[in-house]
Protein backbone atom coordinates (compact mmCIF):
# COMPACT_ATOMS: atom_id res chain seq x y z
CA UNK A 1 0.00 0.00 0.00
CA UNK A 2 1.27 3.34 -1.07
CA UNK A 3 1.06 5.69 2.13
CA UNK A 4 1.13 9.59 1.09
CA UNK A 5 1.53 11.98 4.51
CA UNK A 6 0.31 15.75 3.56
CA UNK A 7 2.46 17.97 5.72
CA UNK A 8 0.83 21.43 5.73
CA UNK A 9 1.11 24.77 7.34
CA UNK A 10 -2.46 25.02 8.45
CA UNK A 11 -3.80 28.87 8.85
CA UNK A 12 -6.80 29.89 11.03
CA UNK A 13 -9.06 29.78 7.97
CA UNK A 14 -10.71 25.95 7.84
CA UNK A 15 -12.19 26.94 4.40
CA UNK A 16 -8.97 27.53 3.12
CA UNK A 17 -6.90 24.65 4.61
CA UNK A 18 -10.16 22.75 3.26
CA UNK A 19 -9.06 23.72 -0.67
CA UNK A 20 -5.64 23.13 0.07
CA UNK A 21 -6.19 19.52 1.57
CA UNK A 22 -8.75 18.68 -1.38
CA UNK A 23 -5.83 19.45 -4.51
CA UNK A 24 -3.29 17.81 -2.45
CA UNK A 25 -5.22 14.62 -1.51
CA UNK A 26 -6.11 14.32 -5.84
CA UNK A 27 -2.46 14.71 -6.30
CA UNK A 28 -1.53 11.51 -3.79
CA UNK A 29 -4.02 9.85 -5.35
CA UNK A 30 -2.88 10.80 -9.23
CA UNK A 31 0.64 9.26 -7.55
CA UNK A 32 -1.08 6.18 -6.74
CA UNK A 33 -1.90 6.50 -2.66
CA UNK A 34 -4.37 4.78 -1.45
CA UNK A 35 -3.66 5.66 2.13
CA UNK A 36 -3.22 9.58 2.97
CA UNK A 37 -2.99 10.89 5.75
CA UNK A 38 -2.79 14.69 7.25
CA UNK A 39 -1.79 16.56 10.52
CA UNK A 40 -3.32 17.25 13.96
CA UNK A 41 -5.53 19.91 13.63
CA UNK A 42 -6.12 20.15 9.95
CA UNK A 43 -8.46 22.57 10.06
CA UNK A 44 -7.15 25.55 12.13
CA UNK A 45 -3.96 26.13 13.86
CA UNK A 46 -4.44 29.43 15.61
CA UNK A 47 -3.57 30.71 19.53
CA UNK A 48 -6.77 32.40 20.23
CA UNK A 49 -9.52 30.92 21.81
CA UNK A 50 -12.12 33.69 20.44
CA UNK A 51 -11.19 32.92 16.78
CA UNK A 52 -11.63 29.25 17.30
CA UNK A 53 -14.75 30.01 18.86
CA UNK A 54 -15.87 32.17 15.49
CA UNK A 55 -14.95 29.33 13.14
CA UNK A 56 -15.34 25.99 14.53
CA UNK A 57 -18.31 23.61 14.16
CA UNK A 58 -19.46 20.36 15.85
CA UNK A 59 -18.63 17.39 14.17
CA UNK A 60 -22.19 17.16 12.58
CA UNK A 61 -21.76 20.29 10.52
CA UNK A 62 -18.50 20.63 9.96
CA UNK A 63 -17.14 21.34 6.49
CA UNK A 64 -14.05 20.37 6.40
CA UNK A 65 -15.18 16.63 8.05
CA UNK A 66 -18.06 16.60 4.97
CA UNK A 67 -16.21 18.06 2.75
CA UNK A 68 -13.36 15.81 2.90
CA UNK A 69 -15.33 12.43 3.20
CA UNK A 70 -16.68 13.75 -0.18
CA UNK A 71 -12.74 13.93 -2.01
CA UNK A 72 -12.00 10.81 -0.47
CA UNK A 73 -15.47 8.73 -1.61
CA UNK A 74 -14.30 11.09 -4.88
CA UNK A 75 -10.63 9.51 -5.11
CA UNK A 76 -11.37 6.21 -3.80
CA UNK A 77 -8.27 6.19 -0.60
CA UNK A 78 -8.64 5.46 3.07
CA UNK A 79 -8.16 9.08 4.69
CA UNK A 80 -6.57 9.25 7.77
CA UNK A 81 -7.64 13.17 8.90
CA UNK A 82 -4.97 13.55 11.84
CA UNK A 83 -7.29 15.69 13.38
CA UNK A 84 -9.93 18.68 13.26
CA UNK A 85 -10.26 20.96 16.47
CA UNK A 86 -14.19 20.73 16.86
CA UNK A 87 -16.58 22.66 18.93
CA UNK A 88 -18.49 19.72 21.81
CA UNK A 89 -20.90 20.14 24.36
CA UNK A 90 -18.49 19.96 27.06
CA UNK A 91 -19.65 22.54 29.92
CA UNK A 92 -16.51 24.97 29.79
CA UNK A 93 -16.88 25.02 26.22
CA UNK A 94 -13.46 23.04 25.52
CA UNK A 95 -12.79 22.24 21.63
CA UNK A 96 -12.64 18.12 20.67
CA UNK A 97 -9.08 17.23 18.93
CA UNK A 98 -10.28 14.63 17.14
CA UNK A 99 -8.92 12.17 14.67
CA UNK A 100 -11.08 10.90 11.76
CA UNK A 101 -10.75 7.27 9.80
CA UNK A 102 -12.61 7.27 6.49
CA UNK A 103 -12.77 4.70 4.02
CA UNK A 104 -12.81 4.99 0.20
CA UNK A 105 -16.60 5.52 -0.26
CA UNK A 106 -16.49 8.11 2.31
CA UNK A 107 -18.15 6.25 4.91
CA UNK A 108 -16.47 7.20 8.74
CA UNK A 109 -14.91 4.28 9.97
CA UNK A 110 -13.13 5.45 13.43
CA UNK A 111 -12.65 8.39 15.39
CA UNK A 112 -10.83 9.05 18.57
CA UNK A 113 -9.89 12.13 20.65
CA UNK A 114 -6.68 13.25 21.92
CA UNK A 115 -6.22 12.00 25.48
CA UNK A 116 -2.94 13.49 26.52
CA UNK A 117 -2.54 17.06 27.12
CA UNK A 118 0.10 19.19 26.15
CA UNK A 119 0.12 21.32 29.23
CA UNK A 120 4.07 22.56 28.82
CA UNK A 121 6.03 25.40 29.92
CA UNK A 122 8.98 24.72 26.62
CA UNK A 123 10.69 28.28 27.92
CA UNK A 124 9.70 31.76 29.14
CA UNK A 125 8.36 32.62 25.76
CA UNK A 126 6.81 29.14 24.38
CA UNK A 127 4.46 27.52 26.82
CA UNK A 128 1.25 25.57 25.98
CA UNK A 129 -2.25 24.52 27.99
CA UNK A 130 -3.84 22.79 25.98
CA UNK A 131 -6.07 21.33 28.43
CA UNK A 132 -7.88 25.16 28.97
CA UNK A 133 -9.07 24.69 25.36
CA UNK A 134 -9.28 20.81 24.92
CA UNK A 135 -11.08 18.02 26.28
CA UNK A 136 -9.26 15.11 26.40
CA UNK A 137 -10.46 11.97 24.95
CA UNK A 138 -10.78 8.84 27.31
CA UNK A 139 -10.79 5.67 24.90
CA UNK A 140 -8.01 4.49 22.79
CA UNK A 141 -9.11 2.81 19.25
CA UNK A 142 -8.16 0.46 16.80
CA UNK A 143 -9.38 0.24 13.50
CA UNK A 144 -9.67 -2.63 10.90
CA UNK A 145 -8.43 -1.79 7.05
CA UNK A 146 -7.89 -4.11 4.41
CA UNK A 147 -3.95 -3.23 4.69
CA UNK A 148 -3.49 -3.46 8.25
CA UNK A 149 -5.11 -2.76 12.10
CA UNK A 150 -4.64 0.82 12.56
CA UNK A 151 -4.04 2.38 16.12
CA UNK A 152 -4.91 5.70 16.56
CA UNK A 153 -3.12 8.49 18.47
CA UNK A 154 -2.39 12.33 18.41
CA UNK A 155 0.82 14.23 18.94
CA UNK A 156 1.87 14.51 22.68
CA UNK A 157 0.27 10.96 23.34
CA UNK A 158 3.64 10.07 21.47
CA UNK A 159 5.36 10.26 24.91
CA UNK A 160 3.31 8.06 26.68
CA UNK A 161 4.99 4.42 25.33
CA UNK A 162 1.77 2.82 27.74
CA UNK A 163 -0.74 3.81 25.27
CA UNK A 164 0.81 2.39 22.06
CA UNK A 165 1.74 -0.45 23.73
CA UNK A 166 -1.99 -1.44 24.68
CA UNK A 167 -2.83 -0.81 20.74
CA UNK A 168 0.08 -3.06 19.46
CA UNK A 169 -1.48 -5.50 21.78
CA UNK A 170 -5.07 -5.13 20.45
CA UNK A 171 -3.33 -6.12 17.53
CA UNK A 172 -2.35 -2.53 15.28
CA UNK A 173 0.22 -2.61 12.80
CA UNK A 174 0.32 1.20 11.97
CA UNK A 175 0.81 3.36 14.48
CA UNK A 176 -0.71 6.90 13.52
CA UNK A 177 0.87 10.05 14.86
CA UNK A 178 -0.33 13.04 13.62
CA UNK A 179 1.01 16.40 14.96
CA UNK A 180 1.88 19.67 15.09
CA UNK A 181 4.99 19.51 17.34
CA UNK A 182 6.47 22.76 18.89
CA UNK A 183 10.27 23.61 17.27
CA UNK A 184 12.05 23.19 20.52
CA UNK A 185 10.97 19.72 20.86
CA UNK A 186 10.46 18.37 17.55
CA UNK A 187 14.31 19.14 17.12
CA UNK A 188 15.26 17.54 20.21
CA UNK A 189 13.17 14.62 20.68
CA UNK A 190 10.41 13.79 17.18
CA UNK A 191 12.68 11.66 15.40
CA UNK A 192 13.88 9.08 18.46
CA UNK A 193 10.62 9.17 20.14
CA UNK A 194 8.83 7.90 16.90
CA UNK A 195 11.49 5.39 16.74
CA UNK A 196 10.70 4.07 20.08
CA UNK A 197 7.42 3.81 19.85
CA UNK A 198 8.06 1.30 16.06
CA UNK A 199 10.76 -0.60 17.76
CA UNK A 200 8.69 -1.56 21.09
CA UNK A 201 5.96 -3.02 19.15
CA UNK A 202 7.63 -3.58 15.78
CA UNK A 203 4.86 -1.52 14.07
CA UNK A 204 4.79 1.09 11.11
CA UNK A 205 4.67 4.43 12.14
CA UNK A 206 2.77 7.37 10.30
CA UNK A 207 3.81 10.88 11.38
CA UNK A 208 2.66 13.89 8.95
CA UNK A 209 3.47 17.04 10.66
CA UNK A 210 2.00 21.03 10.25
CA UNK A 211 5.22 22.79 9.62
CA UNK A 212 6.31 26.64 9.34
CA UNK A 213 4.85 30.07 10.61
CA UNK A 214 0.96 29.46 10.65
CA UNK A 215 -0.60 32.61 9.30
CA UNK A 216 -3.00 33.95 12.15
CA UNK A 217 -5.19 36.69 12.09
CA UNK A 218 -5.92 36.92 15.60
CA UNK A 219 -3.11 35.77 18.47
CA UNK A 220 0.05 35.44 17.91
CA UNK A 221 1.24 33.32 15.03
CA UNK A 222 2.26 29.90 15.78
CA UNK A 223 5.93 27.74 14.61
CA UNK A 224 5.71 24.01 14.35
CA UNK A 225 8.55 21.42 13.47
CA UNK A 226 7.39 19.57 10.29
CA UNK A 227 9.79 16.61 9.29
CA UNK A 228 6.70 14.33 8.80
CA UNK A 229 7.90 11.18 8.75
CA UNK A 230 7.42 6.93 8.04
CA UNK A 231 9.42 4.72 10.27
CA UNK A 232 9.24 0.87 9.74
CA UNK A 233 8.27 -1.64 12.34
CA UNK A 234 12.58 -2.46 12.73
CA UNK A 235 12.88 1.05 13.67
CA UNK A 236 14.22 2.49 10.14
CA UNK A 237 13.21 5.92 8.80
CA UNK A 238 12.17 4.70 5.54
CA UNK A 239 11.16 8.23 4.56
CA UNK A 240 11.32 12.05 6.23
CA UNK A 241 10.16 15.27 4.74
CA UNK A 242 11.98 18.71 5.41
CA UNK A 243 10.31 21.78 6.80
CA UNK A 244 8.93 22.82 3.17
CA UNK A 245 4.77 21.95 2.83
CA UNK A 246 4.20 18.64 0.61
CA UNK A 247 3.70 15.31 0.23
CA UNK A 248 5.85 12.83 1.30
CA UNK A 249 5.35 8.60 -0.19
CA UNK A 250 5.97 5.19 1.56
CA UNK A 251 5.45 2.08 0.85
CA UNK A 252 4.02 0.39 4.06
CA UNK A 253 3.49 -3.38 3.91
CA UNK A 254 1.68 -5.27 7.13
CA UNK A 255 4.34 -8.24 6.66
CA UNK A 256 6.77 -5.80 8.01
CA UNK A 257 5.37 -5.90 11.42
CA UNK A 258 4.83 -9.61 11.53
CA UNK A 259 8.68 -10.01 10.71
CA UNK A 260 9.86 -7.66 13.31
CA UNK A 261 7.45 -9.14 16.31
CA UNK A 262 8.53 -12.87 14.92
CA UNK A 263 12.53 -11.57 15.28
CA UNK A 264 12.33 -10.09 18.66
CA UNK A 265 8.63 -10.93 20.36
CA UNK A 266 8.72 -8.20 23.29
CA UNK A 267 4.85 -7.50 22.82
CA UNK A 268 4.63 -10.99 24.52
CA UNK A 269 7.48 -10.63 27.34
CA UNK A 270 5.38 -8.12 29.48
CA UNK A 271 5.77 -9.32 33.43
CA UNK A 272 4.17 -8.33 36.50
CA UNK A 273 6.21 -6.75 39.19
CA UNK A 274 5.91 -5.43 42.60
CA UNK A 275 6.95 -1.99 43.30
CA UNK A 276 9.02 0.17 43.09
O1 LIG B 1 -3.59 23.71 19.95
C1 LIG B 1 -3.92 23.25 18.86
O2 LIG B 1 -4.37 23.95 17.92
C2 LIG B 1 -3.80 21.79 18.62
N1 LIG B 1 -2.94 21.16 19.55
C3 LIG B 1 -1.61 21.21 19.47
O3 LIG B 1 -1.00 21.78 18.60
C4 LIG B 1 -0.92 20.48 20.56
C5 LIG B 1 -1.21 21.21 21.84
S1 LIG B 1 -0.68 22.91 21.87
N2 LIG B 1 0.49 20.37 20.35
C6 LIG B 1 1.16 19.33 20.84
O4 LIG B 1 0.62 18.37 21.42
C7 LIG B 1 2.68 19.40 20.66
C8 LIG B 1 3.42 18.37 21.45
C9 LIG B 1 4.86 18.67 21.47
O5 LIG B 1 5.36 19.57 20.82
C10 LIG B 1 5.73 17.84 22.32
O6 LIG B 1 5.28 16.82 22.87
O7 LIG B 1 6.89 18.22 22.46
Amino acid sequence: MRAALLQLTSSDDPEENLGLVRGRLREAAAEGAGFVLTPEVTNCVSASRTHQHSVLTHEANDPVLAGLREEAARAGVWLLIGSLALTTDDPDGRFANRSFLIGPEGRLVARYDKIHMFDVAISDAETYRESAGFRPGRRARVAETPFGTLGLSICYDLRFPYLYRALAQAGAEILTVPAAFAQPTGRAHWRPLLQARAIETGAWVLAPAQTGTHAARRGKARRTWGHSMVVSPWGEVVAEAGEASGILYAEIDRAAAAEARARVPSLQHDREFDGP
